[in-house]
């Protein structure tokens, strides 16, 4: 019988290898960290598991920059997709942005071009950290995504978005009750943009280990995410929350008095629906189907959707959307957001209000939808308080990038 023994590896690098799986889910099969991290990070245990993710995050935060780093110190480009590549850019992020020493850094990383460019790897590294390498304050984006966003909202935008790349997104909380807003933002230790919200910068506890999680008081939510709900305001009469899961602006509407009814088509994220109003003991009524099978039994005082979209304008705390994007993706997705948009249009009653919300950065999935429904149904016209296009920089210490649109339907 033949012995086989297996030398254990260094302490670290399987969450590098990890790290490495997940930038590579990303960019070569244009997945999202998200639903990568389950098989990419399946040899990893508790703390590791975020660190992975947060290497893997970080990296795809500085891709264009690193890149930079390695080519200025190559002498023949390595390919965009070796593993000297992305292993360099691991190496580089962790030394330059996450505090790792820099012995520790290339140390986790070798093992894994073990019988490759190891050397070639190991000398960029050191020349590079010997010439004293940094990252530029203001982080580059992809080339392709700075030119589609320059075209669509100019220079002073791709400013904004690069600095945003920069500042460690702040934690954003919507409250069950507006009314408690100062109190607490004194318990919280955060400030208050408005009615309602508390932001904490900073260092602070894990989420559920804040005050007021455990009793359901607040959910995070970025304040822009807030905003298509508050364009809705409070109400007695029914409202529809179409694509509704996880359920932050069902709470919102909950909160704010309506009976709502939450329709989705995702099983799973139903389930974080549920847990969410059970935590801060709201109703609503839940429906899984597939919008476009379904229609409710009567019309609505105020519909809802936040359509499925290719989420671009949450880049901070999503970077790889930066880079699994693409127009074909927009294309696709504005599509669906039209039907969906077309049908639910048709459940609002007259005299209701009609919200439409992507957190995208795309005019297709914005803008061109309701000029689109506009030119379709002349029974909708825009609200004088339509929040609109919410941009990066928007609201001052950050934002996620939105598009929201309030829509009255004729009586
Ligand atoms: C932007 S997310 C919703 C976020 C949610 N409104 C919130 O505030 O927590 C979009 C949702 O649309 C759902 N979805 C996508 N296509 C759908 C369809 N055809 N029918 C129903 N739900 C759909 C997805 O499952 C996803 O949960």
């Amino acid at each position: 019988m033949t012995e086989y023994s297996h030398a254990p590896e260094p302490l670290g690098v399987p969450t590098r290898r990890a790290a490495i799986r997940l930038i590579d889910a990303v960019l070569r099969r244009g997945e999202s960290i998200e639903a990568a991290l389950p098989a990419a990070t399946r040899m990893v245990h508790g703390p590791d598991r975020g660190l992975a993710h947060a290497i893997a995050a970080e990296t795809l935060r500085r891709l264009p920059d690193l890149d930079a780093l390695i080519d200025g110190a190559t002498a023949r480009p390595l390919p965009p997709d070796a593993k000297a590549r992305t292993a360099l850019r691991i190496a580089l992020v962790q030394a330059l942005v996450l505090g790792t020493p820099p012995h520790a850094a290339i140390a986790t990383v070798l093992p894994l071009v073990e019988g490759g460019p190891r050397r070639l790897v190991h000398g960029v590294f050191g020349t590079l950290m010997r010439g004293g390498a940094t990252l530029p304050t203001l982080p580059a984006l992809p080339e392709a995504v700075a030119e589609r966003w320059r075209a669509a909202w100019g220079e002073t935008m791709v400013e904004a978005a690069q600095a945003a790349i920069a500042a460690p997104p702040p934690l954003d909380l919507t409250l069950a009750d507006p009314s408690a807003t100062e109190q607490w933002s004194a318990t919280l230790g955060g400030t208050s943009l408005m009615p309602g919200h508390v932001r904490l910068t900073g260092d602070h506890a894990p989420v559920t280990e804040l005050p007021g999680f455990a009793e359901g008081a607040w959910w995070v939510q970025d304040v822009a995410a807030s905003l298509p709900a508050r364009a809705i305001g409070a109400g007695r009469g029914h409202a529809l929350d179409l694509c509704a899961a996880p359920g932050g602006k069902t709470m919102q509407l909950a909160a704010a008095g309506w009976q709502v009814t939450a329709v989705d088509q995702s099983n799973n994220r139903l389930k974080r629906l549920r847990e969410n109003l059970h935590r801060t003991r709201l109703k609503a009524q839940v429906v899984q189907v597939n919008l476009l099978d379904w229609a409710p039994a009567a019309p609505a005082d105020a519909v809802l959707i936040d359509a499925p979209c290719s989420a671009t304008g949450i880049f901070r705390r999503h970077p790889d959307v930066l880079h699994r994007v693409h127009p074909t993706l927009v294309a696709e997705l504005a599509e669906l957001q039209a039907r969906i948009l077309l049908r639910a249009a048709d459940w609002v009653k007259p005299g209701g209000t009609l919200v439409y919300a992507t957190c995208s950065l795309e005019p297709a999935e914005g803008e061109a939808q309701i000029e689109a429904l506009l030119r379709d149904r002349d029974n909708f016209v825009l609200k004088d308080d339509t929040p609109g296009r919410i941009l990066p920089g928007h609201i001052a210490g950050g934002n996620d990038g939105f598009f929201i649109a309030s829509l009255a339907r004729k009586n």
